[in-house]
């Protein structure tokens, strides 16, 4: 890839949503950003940029793999000049004990030699707080709230000084907000008090924007962070503020209309999507795809695309396999918790395939795994950021593919409004 002059901040984000969520966040902050799938090949040519975010599908994999493709992003980052790297979370650390943000965190700390690590996935455009160590999503802790129910990571326990230690060999710390509060030398002070008790990584509070500047300030002088957008809206503030990043404003031309057919594919459960599938039934065909059959070997994907093609031409479609948490504990308990999601994943892959080949342009996805899948089956080396569809949710060109020019919009389960597939459509023409 040629990115000409050096890079200010590198990105590794564990998943792709996840990934156009932190690019975006960069984006609106006045970082220069391009969002490449897996560490870039040498010969796919971007533009000169600040911010690189490589997005890896690494959040649900086995911890040795989650490690061993993190650090080749690292090595690649830092050998273009990132002096700085962001590891990227879901803003409601979403992980099992097996991992992967502690080894992955451990990993990357031990190659760099960064003392004591600064984590948060506070967000809180998003409604992600985190108090004493504890995250809350919206009013609830985290194990009230849906994430209490996700297919493959379902969190059960919100302090997260607590989950962390599970995952990671480091000690874990806490910063907690009265710290914050007295500014960015507290935290240094505190910091380094943290390291000089052989803390590895310590999970700091932050409740609001300023609390991000704030921990922005201090972990822009560091070698690593881990957190969720809000992290890299601190990073990236600092970094205008303090001079090392001329502010940019975002280009309109990452969204310049494509034309051509339109579909939705929605994987994610979370009651976000399931509200927003409810909703697009009121304006455009839906199909919902029978899990069973797809886990069972059934081909559901040319069934959804010999529904999906003749209607194309008339306007969009939406195909899910969403269903409530009551359903998906069903199916996982017919058919394995991996083997459902996997199967399901990849019947996405499959319709998104077809659907590209029947000269659909516009795609908009919504879970994170899920557009992982149909991502990697689209071969999309990389993305450049486009207007703000919701928060954490950008229209996104895709770069370097052999079809053309292709709109994507790929949304975290929990993220956009309730009319968010209208929403998105109605911004990529
Ligand atoms: N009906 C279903 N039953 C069981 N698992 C499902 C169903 N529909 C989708 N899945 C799986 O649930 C997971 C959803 O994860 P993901 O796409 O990351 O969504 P989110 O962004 O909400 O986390 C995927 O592995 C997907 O294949
Ligand atoms: O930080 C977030 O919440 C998102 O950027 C994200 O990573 C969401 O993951 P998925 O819900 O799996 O898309």
């Amino acid at each position: 890839m040629t990115v000409a002059a050096k890079i200010s901040l590198g990105c590794i984000a564990d998943d792709y949503t996840g990934a156009s969520d932190l690019a975006n966040t960069l984006t609106r902050a006045g970082l220069r950003t391009v969002q490449t799938i897996g560490v870039p090949a040498d010969d796919l040519a971007l533009p000169e940029v600040d911010a690189v975010v490589v997005s890896l599908k690494s959040r649900s994999i086995e911890a040795g793999l989650a490690v061993s493709r993190s650090r080749a992003a690292d090595k690649w980052l830092r050998s273009r000049g990132a002096g700085h790297v962001l590891f990227k979370i879901c803003s409601t650390f979403d992980s099992t004990d097996a991992g992967n943000i502690g080894p992955v965190m451990d990993a990357l700390r031990a190659d760099c030699g960064e003392t004591a690590v600064l984590v948060t996935p506070a967000f809180p455009e998003t409604g992600r707080t985190v108090y004493q160590g504890n995250l809350f999503v919206g009013a609830v802790p985290l194990n009230e709230s849906p994430l209490k129910d996700h297919p493959l990571n379902p969190m059960h326990d919100s302090n997260l000084v607590r989950v962390l230690a599970r995952q990671s060999k480091a000690q874990i710390g806490l910063v907690d907000l009265a710290i914050v509060t007295r500014g960015a030398d507290a935290v240094r002070a505190r910091l380094a008090e943290l390291a000089g008790k052989g803390i590895g990584a310590a999970i700091i509070d932050a409740v609001f924007d300023r609390d991000l500047e704030t921990i922005g300030l201090v972990a822009a002088q560091h070698r690593l962070s881990v957190g969720a957008s809000g992290m890299g809206l601190g990073l990236a503030r600092a970094l205008v503020s303090t001079g090392k990043v001329k502010s940019t404003a975002a280009s309109s031309e990452a969204g310049a209309a494509v034309g051509g057919p339109a579909a939705c594919l929605a994987g994610s459960c979370s009651q976000a999507t399931l509200q927003q599938i409810a909703n697009a039934e009121r304006v455009m065909p839906v199909l919902h795809l029978d899990p069973d059959r797809i886990t069972t070997g059934e081909d559901e994907a040319q069934r959804a695309l010999a529904w999906a093609k003749p209607r194309l031409a008339d306007g969009p479609v939406l195909i899910a396999s969403s269903s409530t948490p009551d359903q998906v504990a069903a199916v996982q308990a017919r058919h394995g918790r991996d083997a459902a999601g996997h199967a399901i994943e990849q019947a996405m892959a499959d319709i998104a395939e077809g659907l590209v080949q029947a000269g659909v342009k516009r795609l908009v996805v919504a879970g994170g795994e899920t557009s992982g899948a149909v991502v990697d089956r689209l071969k999309i080396p990389g993305f450049l950021v486009g207007v703000e569809i919701a928060v954490g949710v950008p229209v996104l060109r895709a770069v370097g593919v052999e079809k053309g020019d292709m709109l994507l919009a790929l949304k975290s389960g929990n993220f956009g409004g309730p009319e968010f597939f209208s929403d998105a459509l109605g911004l990529m023409r």
